[in-house]
C-alpha cells in the first residue's frame, strides 16, 4: 500500500431499491466513524433509481460517504432512450461513475471507443471515472492478461489530457474472479495493477502514475482484502456482492483491522 488514500467502493449492480438503499446507507453511516473516513475514502455506486434518495440522505445528514453511478451516457442529452447523462449525474452531485464494467462490456457490447467517450463525458461534467478493465478466463489461461488489460487502458484514455487523467480511478477486475468466489491471488492483482501504473507513466508521466488510484475487484471480502491491499500498486477495492452486506462492507473498509 502507498500514500494514496485507498478507495473502497461498493458496486451494488442491479440490487437494492431506493428504500433499501436508504436503509443500507444509514447502516453504513451508523457503523462508520470519522477515523474510518480519515483512513479510507468510502463510496457506493447504487442503481440510477436510488441515487436521488442516497443524495438526499448524504446531504441531509452531512455524511462522508461518497456516491456515484454505475454507468453514464456518452451523450449530454437528446434521443437516447434509457440513457442517463453526465449533466443529470452531476446535478445529483455524483462523485464517481463506473465505466466499462465487464458486465457492460459483455451484455451491452461496450468497447474501447464507447469507454473512451464515456470517460470524456464523465470528466466533462466533473465526475471521476472508475474505469473498469480486466481479462476473461481464456485470456488469463493464455497468459495474456497484462497485454489485454493495458489495451483497454490505452483505448479508454485516448486523447484524455493529463490534468484529467491524473484524477481517474482504474479498477482491475479479472472477469473470472467476478461473482465467482474465485479471488485473484495478491500476486495476480499486483502483476496487473503494477503494469497499469507503468503504462500510465509511459502514457503521461511517473508523477501522474504515482497519483492514480488503482483498485482490485473480484470476490473481495473481509477475509481476503488485507492481503490484496498489502500490494504496493493496489489502492482500494471495487466490491460487488460483499458490498450488499453492510457489516461485511464496513469490515472491508477497516481492512487494516482484519
Ligand atoms: O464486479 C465487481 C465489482 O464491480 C466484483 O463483484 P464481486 O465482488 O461480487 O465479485
Amino acid at each position: 500500500m502507498s500514500s494514496r488514500t485507498p478507495l473502497m467502493a461498493g458496486n451494488w449492480k442491479m440490487n437494492l431499491n431506493h428504500l433499501e438503499a436508504i436503509a443500507h446507507v444509514q447502516k453504513l453511516a451508523f457503523a462508520l466513524a470519522d477515523k474510518d473516513y480519515e483512513a479510507v475514502e468510502v463510496a457506493v455506486l447504487p442503481p440510477f433509481t436510488d441515487i436521488r434518495s442516497v443524495q438526499t440522505l448524504v446531504d441531509g445528514d452531512k455524511l462522508k460517504i461518497k456516491y456515484g453511478a454505475q454507468d453514464i451516457s456518452a451523450h449530454d442529452s437528446g434521443a437516447f432512450t434509457g440513457e442517463v447523462s453526465g449533466p443529470m449525474l452531476a446535478k445529483l452531485k455524483c462523485a464517481y461513475v463506473a465505466i466499462g464494467h465487464s458486465e457492460r462490456r459483455q451484455y451491452h457490447g461496450e468497447d474501447e471507443a464507447v469507454c473512451n467517450a464515456k470517460v470524456k463525458a464523465a470528466f466533462k461534467h466533473g465526475i471521476t471515472p472508475i474505469l473498469c478493465v480486466g481479462e476473461g478466463l481464456d485470456v488469463r489461461k493464455a497468459g495474456n492478461q497484462v497485454t489485454h488489460t493495458l489495451a483497454q487502458v490505452d483505448g479508454a484514455l485516448q486523447d484524455v489530457p493529463a490534468e484529467q487523467a491524473e484524477t481517474i480511478v482504474i479498477a482491475y477486475e479479472p472477469v473470472w474472479a467476478i461473482g465467482t468466489g474465485e479471488v485473484a491471488t495478491p500476486e495476480d492483482a499486483q502483476e496487473v495493477c503494477g503494469a497499469i501504473r507503468r503504462r500510465l507513466a509511459e502514457l503521461y508521466s511517473q508523477e501522474l502514475a504515482d497519483k492514480v488510484r488503482i483498485q482490485y475487484g473480484g470476490s473481495v471480502k473481509s477475509g481476503n482484502v488485507a492481503a490484496i491491499m498489502a500490494q504496493p500498486d493496489v489502492d482500494g477495492a471495487l466490491i460487488g456482492g460483499a458490498a450488499l452486506d453492510a457489516d461485511e462492507f464496513v469490515k472491508i473498509v477497516r481492512f487494516r483491522d482484519q
